[in-house]
């Protein structure tokens, strides 16, 4: 059916809400809109799927958050009644409309006589990631938009071993989905009856109090932290979400008695009224954090994103002010702490591993092969990562250390299988502690890293191409720059291209098959000067990512570096 077409349907249906007939009024005048919001139906992107929340079949509302449970809900009853018995957890964040699609989503699956467990509120990510594997459940749904900006919501989808569903399976949901031929009538069961039925479960402080055990194994060494907690004054930040459920009890059982929550921020609030983007990348989401800081004088503040499976930190510099480490710089602190911990205690096997995706630092890579253990890239997705331990687990070839991506995301224990920020938070609280120790900040830590290492240093740019026009202008660019094989980028020779759709790689030799890895939307170019660069369209949101890594003897070398092929890359996106 035409955009036009399906808008006017859905101008037509009766019991629309108000909230999205007044959008569909509002928003229909423009017809470029119209194109996006009804030209396609919402996919899973990198991490689910992700939309404005409009009226719309490509955006997020009740109907397309209906169909997609449709189809995960046939996709269960196909597998027959063991599966609809062990049954899909869900969970929600601050966002708004979060509680009533997680509902909504129950109360479809419980028509399909699939046993639900709801969380009765709000919880992180890793915690439904975690809750899906303690429950032995079959699925795991969230409502989320992770750290998009306030008009967004979203849907992640989990497999029985806790990690957001891959491609091919993700594939299935989308085509059983696709098999509802009206949106406005996906049936749902009352909730007072699936109650009655038992069908219906609701999950909260008892899942809590698990997670809060696994937790207590992330940090390596308790002693290290306890002899330490005076030192270290840490300032916390929810950004307004889910990290409040669960913070104050992880750290304090973790032995960091002094931390303080942002008052400002605490409050859960779909507004994030503190923030653009409640998204630990930005350093405007620290401001009210570095008051606190200064009033307290603590020199680490750590942010979770709302639905807590991103962990950023600002730290005090030499001077007095704040800076936002990235998530590069954040892993890399920790793999190291992680190593030296290991080979302090006599621990250290050669089959731990590292993983981590085509786009991120090559300087814990460096690190990881130091120390003579395993390294593993994978695609941007940290269900990828999930999968990569769940190969592991089942072949017994290799034990996970660490996953991280550059988009701030960190897990250590595979109790969860998707980002964990609340890991993340316990394990950079101990990285300060050890610097701590040593009378060192976690800057200093990371100087003493590059010296040792050289410097890495490494910008994401993400550039906006909104709407269908945009998506056609990126697929554009991506395939110019594929066909153009470019032979020097900023002066400096490519020595080599890995295009991880046409699975190749083109070096002055010719080209060679690219395994190991499914396909996808990334151009990696590896340059004369130790320097990488990639290009990839985001799947969470409607930007074009260009990503620099550079190594460089010092870090105002690098800086300079990468700032200068970042300006590169964007010319080439002109
Ligand atoms: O670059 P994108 O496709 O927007 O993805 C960026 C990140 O988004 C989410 O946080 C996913 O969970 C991550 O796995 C991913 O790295």
């Amino acid at each position: 059916m035409k955009a036009r077409e399906t808008f006017q349907k859905w101008q037509q249906t009766q019991n629309l809400p108000a909230y999205l007939k007044d959008q569909l009024s509002e928003l229909g005048q423009d017809s470029n809109w119209v194109e996006d919001a009804f030209g396609q139906d919402i996919n899973f992107g990198t991490a689910g799927m992700r939309g404005r929340l409009e009226p719309g079949t490509n955006r997020i509302n009740l109907y397309t958050v209906g169909r997609v449970t449709e189809g995960l809900a046939r996709l269960i009853n196909e597998k027959g009644e063991q599966a609809q018995n062990k049954g899909v957890v869900i969970s929600f964040d601050s966002r708004y409309h979060s509680r009533e699609f997680a509902e909504h989503a129950a109360r479809i699956l419980g028509n399909h006589n699939i046993h639900v467990y709801l969380f009765d509120d709000l919880r992180p990510t890793p915690e439904l990631s975690f809750a899906v594997r303690y429950l032995h459940a079959a699925a795991g749904i969230n409502i989320t938009a992770s750290h998009n900006a306030k008009q967004y919501n979203g849907y992640k989808v989990y497999g029985a071993d806790g990690a957001q569903m891959g491609p091919e399976d993700a594939e299935r949901v989308f085509e059983y989905s696709q098999r509802v031929t009206d949106i406005f009538n996906v049936q749902a069961a009352p909730v007072v009856q699936l109650r009655a039925q038992k069908t219906l479960q609701l999950i909260g402080e008892d899942i809590d109090e698990a997670y809060l055990a696994a937790l207590k194994t992330v940090n390596v060494n308790p002693d290290l932290i306890r002899q330490n907690a005076d030192k270290l004054t840490i300032i916390y930040t929810p950004l307004h979400g889910t990290g409040k459920m669960i913070y104050d009890r992880a750290f304090r059982q973790g032995g960091f008695t002094n931390v303080i929550p942002v008052p400002s921020q605490a409050i859960i609030d779909p507004e994030f009224p503190t923030t653009k983007k409640p998204n630990p990348e930005y350093r405007d989401v620290f401001d009210p954090g570095i008051k606190l800081a200064n009033e307290k004088q603590a020199d680490l503040i750590i942010a979770t994103d709302p639905d807590a499976d991103r962990m950023g930190a600002c730290v005090r510099t030499k001077n007095g002010d704040f800076q936002v480490l990235t998530g590069n710089q954040i892993a890399t602190l920790m793999i190291y702490y992680l190593l030296v911990n290991l080979k302090n205690s006599g621990q250290l096997a050669s089959d731990y591993e590292l993983i981590t995706s085509v786009v991120s630092s090559s300087m814990p890579f460096k690190i990881a092969q130091d120390f003579g253990i395993k390294t593993k890239y994978v695609l941007t997705g940290f269900k990828f990562i999930g999968e990569e331990i769940d190969r592991m687990s089942k072949t017994h070839d290799g034990k996970f250390l660490m996953g991280f991506e550059e988009s701030y995301g960190y897990l250590f224990k595979p109790f969860a299988r998707d980002k964990d920020a609340m890991q993340g938070a316990l394990m950079f609280a101990e990285v300060a502690s050890y610097y701590a120790s040593r009378n060192m900040t976690v800057l200093d830590g990371l100087n003493e890293i590059w010296q040792k290492y050289g410097t890495s240093y490494e910008i994401t740019k993400a550039i906006e191409m909104p709407g269908i026009g945009g998506q056609k202008k990126m697929a554009l660019l991506m395939s110019k720059l594929r066909s153009e094989h470019l032979e020097e980028i900023n002066g400096v020779k490519v020595n080599k291209i890995q295009d991880f759709l046409k699975q190749q790689e083109i070096t002055e030799n010719g080209v060679k098959p690219l395994a190991g890895l499914p396909k996808s939307n990334v151009l990696k170019y590896y340059l004369a000067d130790e320097t990488w660069l990639a290009l990839r369209p985001s799947g969470t949101e409607p930007v074009i990512k260009a990503y620099v890594g550079v190594n460089k003897p010092d870090i105002a070398t690098a800086h300079a570096a990468a700032e200068s092929y970042q300006k590169a890359m964007a010319k080439l996106l002109k």
